[in-house]
């Protein structure tokens, strides 16, 4: 079963509304394979989404960065799932490392959040990956697979669920995977999916790798066999992205 390439642009905590328009203009004017080709998701910050979501070309989808964990309330600070299903957002990012790690949610919170967010109709871009410590004590497959775990212990429909694998050291770091290290822990995901969930999950899941991704390098990640898109972070704020989402053609002419 087909899966389609996914391209997520992840602006992460920058930006004003002039920068922002002028992204979007950028991308509005981009060239790019059509929807059965490549599925491209921008995710801004959260004042920015009505912007965004308003000027943005109909083709392109956008992402929340994060959503409360359960119905909203009295949260203090807080986004919920419910809001951005109010705002008709489609998307969210859950689980993104800098989340995991400066503001301490766990593998069981995330996959919470994800559950959660899913039941209100979101779909999400749940993210994993390894820390470079963990990387070279040689736990990098026992790790992204707890992650993992957590998710698939509370998520049925996998339909709404795109996995990002994005090492802790590749992200921001201009340090990239190489496509060899990526592809294998790409595959070993996949092999968790068929082994823990099922055969038609582990095929029809999308798995994106993110970390360092740009115009030079997305061509040959993307020729890997399991890598099915990226989540792009400081390259998705430049012209380059619309490159990064032409590398979607290296897929198709596969
Ligand atoms: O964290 C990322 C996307 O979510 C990757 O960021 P960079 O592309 O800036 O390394």
């Amino acid at each position: 079963m087909g899966r389609t390439f996914f391209v997520g642009g992840n602006w992460k905590c920058n930006g004003t509304s002039e920068e922002v328009k002028k992204i979007v203009s950028t991308l509005n004017a981009g060239q790019v394979p059509s929807q059965d080709v490549v599925e491209v998701v921008v995710s801004p910050p959260f004042v920015f989404l009505p912007l965004v979501k308003s000027e943005l070309r109909p083709d392109f989808h956008v992402a929340a960065q994060n959503c409360w964990v359960k119905k909203g309330g009295a949260f203090t600070g807080e986004v919920s799932a419910e809001m951005l299903v109010n705002l008709s957002i489609p998307w969210v990012i859950l689980g993104h490392s800098e989340r995991r790690a400066i503001l301490g949610e766990s593998d069981e919170f995330v996959g919470d959040k994800v559950a959660y967010a899913i039941s209100q109709g979101l779909k999400v871009i749940a993210c994993v990956g390894e820390t470079l410590e963990q990387r070279e004590s040689g736990s990098t497959i026992d790790v992204v697979a707890a992650q993992t775990k957590a998710i698939a212990d509370r998520v049925k429909d996998w339909t709404k669920v795109v996995i990002a694998y994005e090492p802790v050291w590749a992200i921001g770091t201009g340090k990239v995977a190489s496509p060899a290290q990526a592809q294998e822990v790409h595959a070993e995901l996949r092999k968790w999916l068929q082994v823990n969930v099922s055969a038609e999950v582990a095929a029809s899941t999308r798995i994106i790798y993110g970390g360092s991704v740009n115009g030079a390098n997305c061509k040959e990640l993307a020729g890997q066999p399991d890598i099915d898109g990226f989540l792009v972070g400081g390259a998705s704020l430049k012209p380059e992205f619309i490159d990064i989402i032409k590398s979607a053609e290296v897929k198709k002419n596969a």
